[in-house]
């Protein structure tokens, strides 16, 4: 069913390489899906009305939106792409009644409870505790992190964090090797450094550079191509060490945060690796935490699997708000 111009809304999920945006009809179902490459516009109220072109442009009256940055005050400045706008001027550029800007991973922690069945794919062993805290972690462009805390009511709380942008740990004398080319290069080395798009391509440079052979310029989706295809040794590895690091840090975000009600791993990357991933050092690297093996092991990990996970999210927090 298409929305009526009475009760228009839209949802989006923007980070710093995909904007997506839908349309929600009036029983909350996305409509009207659709992917646009954020650097193609100069910034959210030209993407929306990109998007809204095709479709007629209808009359918007409320909108939220998902954005891979912190929401502090009016102006927002994102951290992986140019784009830098003022909400309010956003909304009255879009003619909007209400605006919700909110995080991504917020958006996608918001969407957790209600995700079931083949929405979740659950790697290595562990159960929710019902009710316990739960975290989610995700590389895209970046590397996302939030946590779902359920309140006195019972509803779940979103908590939007940058442990993103926490400093990025070695576990073994490689990885040390490896963060020690980075550390070179870059004022702070963050988990997102070694954990994002970027992060694999700093990863294939740094090994490649470590091995002495030449650092070919490839991008994400070549280093894991070819990782995948068992092809260039260096990008295998890049690939194993960017699993195992994400496992690493969704590790301390579990001790972190306690989180017995699981971990959920988002962002644009890792349902790009297929079966890959279930195979991959991640689940071991989540649980090798010395004395506190056990108590990872018993937490559950999950791929969300859903389709436009974060533009549920953002759904939500317009019926909520
Ligand atoms: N097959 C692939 N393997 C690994 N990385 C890939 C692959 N395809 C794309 N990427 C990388 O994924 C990143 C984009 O991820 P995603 O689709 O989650 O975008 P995004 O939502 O804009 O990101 P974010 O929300 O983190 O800003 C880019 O860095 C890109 O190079």
């Amino acid at each position: 069913m298409q929305p009526g111009p009475d009760t228009l809304r839209l949802v989006g999920d923007v980070g710093g390489t995909n904007a997506r945006f839908a349309l929600l009809d009036d029983f909350g179902h996305l409509q009207a899906a659709r992917t646009l490459p954020t650097a193609d516009h100069a910034d959210l109220a030209a993407a929306v009305q990109a998007y809204l072109a095709p479709l007629g442009t209808p009359p918007l009256r409320e909108a939220a939106i998902a954005i891979a940055n912190p929401i502090e005050g009016d102006e927002l400045r994102m951290t992986n792409s140019p784009w830098r706008f003022s909400i309010e001027a956003t909304r009255q550029q879009l003619g909007l009644r209400r605006l919700c800007m909110l995080n991504d991973f917020e958006a996608l922690a918001l969407a957790v409870p209600a995700l079931s069945g083949a929405q979740l794919e659950q790697l290595g062993g562990g159960s929710a505790v019902e009710g316990a805290p739960k975290v989610l972690i995700g590389p895209g462009t970046g590397l996302g992190m939030a946590s779902l805390v359920r309140g006195h009511d019972g509803r779940w709380v979103a908590v939007p964090g940058e442990g993103g942008h926490a400093t990025a740990a070695p576990t073994c004398e490689r990885e040390a090797d490896i963060l020690r080319v980075l550390w070179r290069q870059l004022d702070h080395v963050s988990i997102e450094r070694v954990v994002s798009g970027m992060g694999l391509e700093n990863l294939y440079r740094a090994i490649a550079t470590l091995d002495g052979v030449p650092v070919q310029p490839l991008g994400a989706a070549e280093v894991s191509r070819q990782a995948l295809a068992h092809g260039d040794a260096q990008c295998v590895e890049a690939l194993q060490r960017f699993c195992a690091l994400l496992g690493s840090a969704a590790g301390n975000l579990a001790l972190t945060l306690g989180a017995h009600g699981g971990v959920y791993v988002g962002g644009g990357i890792v349902p790009r690796l297929g079966p890959y991933f279930a195979a991959s050092p991640f689940r071991g690297a989540f649980e090798a935490k010395g004395r506190y093996r056990d108590y990872l092991s018993r937490i559950p990990t999950f791929v969300i699997r859903a389709e436009e996970p974060a533009l549920l999210g953002a759904a939500q927090a317009l019926e909520r708000s």
